[in-house]
Formats: structure tokens, sequence, C-alpha cells
């Protein structure tokens, strides 16, 4: 439980933590397992393959609902903050910068409609044994394998100022 209390105390001494959802969207495709992720077209992460979240808004009533309205925005589908699973939590930290990103992970399994293109997001669905880790988040490659076990994660990365790489990182992964 390393990376929990290392967790807590970034987030006990940070100036400042902003609150971001981070959503994976599976299925089952005939007996083959699949996650949709979403090529992001502008922003924060443009041109690297990711789940679908974003900021935490005042108006949202609860994080979940966060995660299910910025998935609804983002890949066009309808889901519901009551179906979203929480799976964990993620800190990124940014060199020289004193803002912390506290991200809120989840993962679903029950929508309506069809995954389509939006103006933030190119949603496609991938098996599990081709994620294209080398065009995704630097950290995704540590933690994302877990989660489509169906396992719990916490952890940290402590990225350098240019965002791209982390020289840093503590991650507990745990049995859901
Ligand atoms: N390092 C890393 N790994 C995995 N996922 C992420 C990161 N850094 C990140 O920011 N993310 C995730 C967290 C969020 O899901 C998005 C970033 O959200 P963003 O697009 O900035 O927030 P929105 O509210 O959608 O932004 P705008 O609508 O204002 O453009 O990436």
């Amino acid at each position: 439980m390393a990376a929990a209390r290392r967790v807590a105390d970034t987030l006990f001494k940070a100036p400042k933590v902003k609150h971001y959802t981070l959503a994976f969207l599976l299925r089952d495709n005939n007996g083959t397992k699949e996650v949709l992720l979403g090529m992001k077209k502008r922003g924060f992460g443009a041109g690297k393959w990711n789940g679908f979240g974003g900021k935490v808004e005042p108006t949202d009533a609860t994080v979940s609902d966060a995660a299910a309205r910025e998935m609804n925005e983002e890949a066009l589908v309808t889901v519901l903050g009551s179906d979203m699973e929480e799976k964990g939590t993620l800190v990124f930290t940014f060199t020289g910068k004193p803002e912390v990103m506290h991200v809120h992970v989840f993962q679903v399994r029950s929508y309506s409609g069809v995954p389509s293109e939006s103006d933030e997001m190119k949603p496609q669905w991938f098996t599990y044994d081709a994620i294209p880790y080398a065009s995704m988040w630097a950290d995704d490659k540590y933690w994302l394998p877990s989660l489509l076990e169906g396992k719990n994660i916490v952890g940290q990365f402590d990225f350098d100022a240019d965002e791209t790489k982390f020289y840093d990182h503590v991650l507990d992964v745990t049995d859901a």
C-alpha cells in the first residue's frame, strides 16, 4: 500500500488539486474482450489514444456523473453515472507546477448508442492484445493491463515539466 500512502500525502500537501475523470468502455465482442479508446483531437494529450474523460465541473452532481457526462460528450454514447464502476485513482504531478491532477478512473460495460466521433475524440475498439501503448501517455502501459484484468489501481506518476516523460512513480494493484 506504499502508493496509496504517497498519493494521500501528495493530495494533502498540494496547493491546488484539480479533479479529472478517465473512463474505459468495455465489451465482449463474440467472445473477444475489447476496450474503447479515443484518439484525442485537440487540447491536452492531443494525438494520443486514451480513455474518455476530463475535468470534473461544479455542475456535476457526483464524480461518477462527471465521468458519464464526459463519455457521453466525447464518444456520443449514453452512459449513466450509476453504471460507472470506480476502479482507482491516478495522481499526476509536473515539475515546477504546484497544481496536481487527481484522476478518478472508471470502467463501464452498460451503454446505449454507437460510439461515434466527436469534436474532441475519435473512438475505436481495441482487443486487449492490440492496445497502442506507443501512442498513449507514458504511464498507461504500467496500469492499464491490470485494469483490464479487473484489478483496482492507485498510482502516482511524477512527470518532467514537458509532460512527456515521468521520472518517478508508485503503483498499487489490488484485486477488485
Ligand atoms: N498521463 C496521463 N495518463 C492517462 N490519462 C491522462 C494523463 N493525463 C491526463 O490528462 N489524462 C486524462 C485525464 C482526462 O481524462 C484527460 C484530460 O482531460 P481534458 O481533455 O484536459 O479535460 P476536458 O474537460 O475534456 O478539457 P476541455 O473540454 O476543456 O478541452 O486525459
